[in-house]
């Protein structure tokens, strides 16, 4: 059976919606934003696309201007982000599962729903605009059914939604996951790290920041910061610029065109780039966890996109170091070296497997200090990538944790007696974490733990409330503002 045809059989039970909806409703336009929108979730569910990446492709298809070009944003990342609350209300409001509404009919309904909910969008262009788009893209048969199940949505509140999904949910963690939209396991996985730092009482603070897209942070590589001033935002569209944030060359961005704002800077390329402030602070937790000698040799094995290479290049050049940028995939590669452009100078970008030899050079000479970035599940940046959560399944951590165990084994190979290793992920899972570097420590006697929340504290910018007794630093959206990044610093004896 096709997911239309299914779908459209069973239209009609819908209590309340009925063909007649669909014959009355009037002909009306459909804004280009939400043509956009609707079209990144299809590119979401049929091609694993990236929202972040596909969406300005989109909107540059659609010739959207700036305005609209922020609706479709609003209306599409919302509806992905939003997708696991939205989701349980259209079940409520349809009365049957949500896997038995067919794909592109589910994707009507969840932006009609966003705009219900979490928009000022009048109720009846919500759903009118929303029926038609189901009449032009989707199934039409099924348009009354779209009409009442976005009907019946908007005559309650989001308070009110909220209740029922905790009225009817089938204990108190499923509802709170449908209500903060977040998979059950992931809020598991969250409310583990959290316990493990004694600061469970914030677990649902984290849900909810993971939920609010961040402030747009920016880095100014070391060397050039006093090139850079602060600036107001202003009536004619200019950007405010802070020296805000945690990381010491962190700036915080509010207002327009973040890009733009940073290009105006009229800084070499790449020097003044968009990066969350918990990267810059794993970059610096290396680099400044001691004085930098002269000719020291730094390798950071994982490299791709670059954002910390280029953090790590500006500070090797400024102590006279050497970085050897490492990074699997080809393409990502090309992106590593496009982002040290400002300090080619100073690192050299190479294509290997982390694990292999060929990573660490020709010589077998060892390194001073070893950046793993560790491929990982990625649970730190959810609130800037809004498909993420649904992508990952916990049974993607087993074959994730064994590929940072030998990056990391690989790694220690090639570690100068007296070195330091700064194992990072974005991912605050504590088997990608803790039990990552509590596992290598008992594989390497060699490896000592140096107490990174003390480098990390030291480098900051203000004080930093870092929870627990770890010697390894957790960074959290909801209390330092950062992604969810994990830094341990791991010293090879003599
Ligand atoms: C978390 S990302 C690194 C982010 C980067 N450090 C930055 O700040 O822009 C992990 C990277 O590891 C790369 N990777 C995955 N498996 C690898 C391997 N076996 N060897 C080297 N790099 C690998 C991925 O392609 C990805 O670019």
């Amino acid at each position: 059976m096709s997911r239309d045809a299914g779908n459209s059989r069973r239209s009609g039970s819908h209590r309340g919606a009925g063909r007649g909806a669909r014959d009355r409703a009037p002909r009306i336009e459909i804004s280009p934003a939400r043509l956009v929108a609707y079209d990144l979730l299809r590119d979401v569910d049929d091609r694993d696309a990236y929202a972040n990446l596909a969406l300005p492709a989109r909107i540059r298809e659609a010739h959207l201007d700036g305005r609209d070009a922020g609706l479709a944003t609003e209306l599409a990342a919302g509806a992905l982000r939003g997708r696991g609350r939205y989701d349980r209300i259209i079940e409520l409001a349809a009365g049957r599962p949500i896997g038995e509404i067919d794909g592109r009919t589910r994707n009507v309904l969840r932006l009609g729903a966003h705009q219900l909910l979490s928009m000022r969008t009048a109720a009846h262009a919500a759903v009118n605009e929303s029926v038609e788009l189901q009449r032009r893209v989707a199934n039409a048969n099924a348009a009354g059914f779209v009409n009442g199940v976005l009907r019946t949505i908007g005559r309650s509140t989001a308070a009110e939604w909220d209740d029922r999904i905790t009225a009817e949910a089938a204990s108190p963690d499923d509802a709170l996951a449908a209500r903060t939209s977040h998979p059950a396991w992931v809020l598991r996985a969250l409310r583990d790290a959290l316990r493990s730092e004694g600061r469970e009482t914030e677990l649902e603070a984290l849900l909810e920041a993971d939920n609010v897209p961040p402030r747009v942070s920016a880095v100014v590589l070391p060397g050039w910061h006093a090139d850079v001033r602060e600036s107001e935002s202003t009536s004619d569209g200019e950007v405010a610029l802070t020296a805000t944030g945690p990381s010491p060359t962190g700036w915080e961005l509010a207002g327009g065109d973040p890009l733009r704002a940073l290009a105006a800077l009229g800084l070499p390329d790449g020097v003044a780039r968009v990066q969350d402030q918990g990267s810059q602070l794993a970059a610096l937790a290396l680099t400044r966890v001691r004085p930098v000698a002269a000719g020291e040799r730094w390798l950071d094995l994982c490299a791709g996109p670059g954002g910390k290479t280029a953090l790590l290049g500006a500070e090797a050049r400024l102590g006279g170091a050497h970085v050897r940028a490492n990074e699997v995939s080809s393409h990502r590669a090309e992106l590593v070296r496009r982002a040290t452009e400002a300090v080619a100078d100073t690192v050299e970008v190479v294509s290997h497997d982390g694990r292999d030899d060929e990573a660490y050079g020709p010589r077998g000479v060892p390194y001073d200090r070893i950046l793993v970035d560790a491929p990982c599940s990625g649970l730190g940046a959810l609130r800037r990538r809004p498909e993420a959560r649904w992508r990952k399944q916990p049974t993607d951590l087993p074959s994730l944790t064994a590929l940072q165990g030998e990056l990391l084994d690989a790694a220690v190979a090639h570690l100068a007696p007296g070195g330091v290793l700064a194992y990072v992920t974005c991912s605050p899972h504590l088997a990608e974490t803790r039990v990552t570097v509590d596992r290598l420590l008992k594989r390497h006697p060699e490896l000592r733990e140096l107490d990174a929340r003390a480098v990390v504290s030291g480098v900051a910018r203000g004080e930093l409330d870092l929870a627990g007794s770890a010697r390894s630093v957790q960074l959290w959206p909801h209390r330092h503002g950062t992604d969810a990044m994990f830094i341990a610093l791991l010293e090879r004896g003599d």
